[in-house]
């Protein structure tokens, strides 16, 4: 796999928002964080300079039950977290503060609330309360571990689906 070390993108993407920090030697070291106390609610970011993926990979974020983007900015450098602090819905097409987040604290979301089944499961290192361990995409986990989260509706469809099949 070939990871791109040079963002295409012209870097800070979001100034006000987002700056990229590095937090160890090697492949998936960087992280976005806030550059100023964001309160909860704000958008911070919309999904204008997204372009349609040719195949789902670790930088794309899926926005229906067939189609994947690539963000193209530096919201690429959001980790996940099973406790996050912001959602990335893509009904609405915007980035949200789901609580205060403190300027410097990394930026986050739930990977399961978009990603169905990933191109690239990793082990989670968010080391909150709620760890779900690894993570692999919505697919793979029991619809109660995300009902009391956001959820975008391609994720509520497709769990559905697949647990109304397994009653058959
Ligand atoms: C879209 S990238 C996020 C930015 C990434 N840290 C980087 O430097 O490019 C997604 C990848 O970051 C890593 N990652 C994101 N959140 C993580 C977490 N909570 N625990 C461990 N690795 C994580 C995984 O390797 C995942 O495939």
């Amino acid at each position: 796999m070939t990871i791109e070390q040079t963002p295409h993108w012209k870097q800070p993407s979001h100034p006000a928002f987002i700056s990229v920090k590095t937090y160890k030697e090697g492949s998936f070291s960087q992280y976005a964080t806030a550059s100023n106390p964001i309160p909860k609610n704000t958008v911070i970011a919309d999904f204008s300079a997204a372009t349609p993926a040719t195949s789902k990979a670790y930088s794309s974020v899926q926005v229906s039950e067939t189609e994947h983007i690539e963000l193209n900015s530096d919201l690429l450098y959001s980790n996940h977290s099973c406790d996050p602090n912001v959602v990335f819905d893509t009904d609405k097409g915007e980035i949200r503060a789901v609580r205060d987040i403190k300027e410097g604290e990394p930026i986050t979301f739930n990977y399961l609330t978009t990603e169905w089944d990933m191109a690239q499961a990793f082990r989670c290192e968010c080391r909150t309360q709620k760890c779900l361990g690894e993570i692999q995409g919505a697919k793979y986990v029991p619809a109660k571990a995300l009902e009391n989260e956001f959820v975008n509706s391609h994720i509520k469809r497709l769990l559905e689906k697949r647990d109304a099949s397994s009653k058959n």
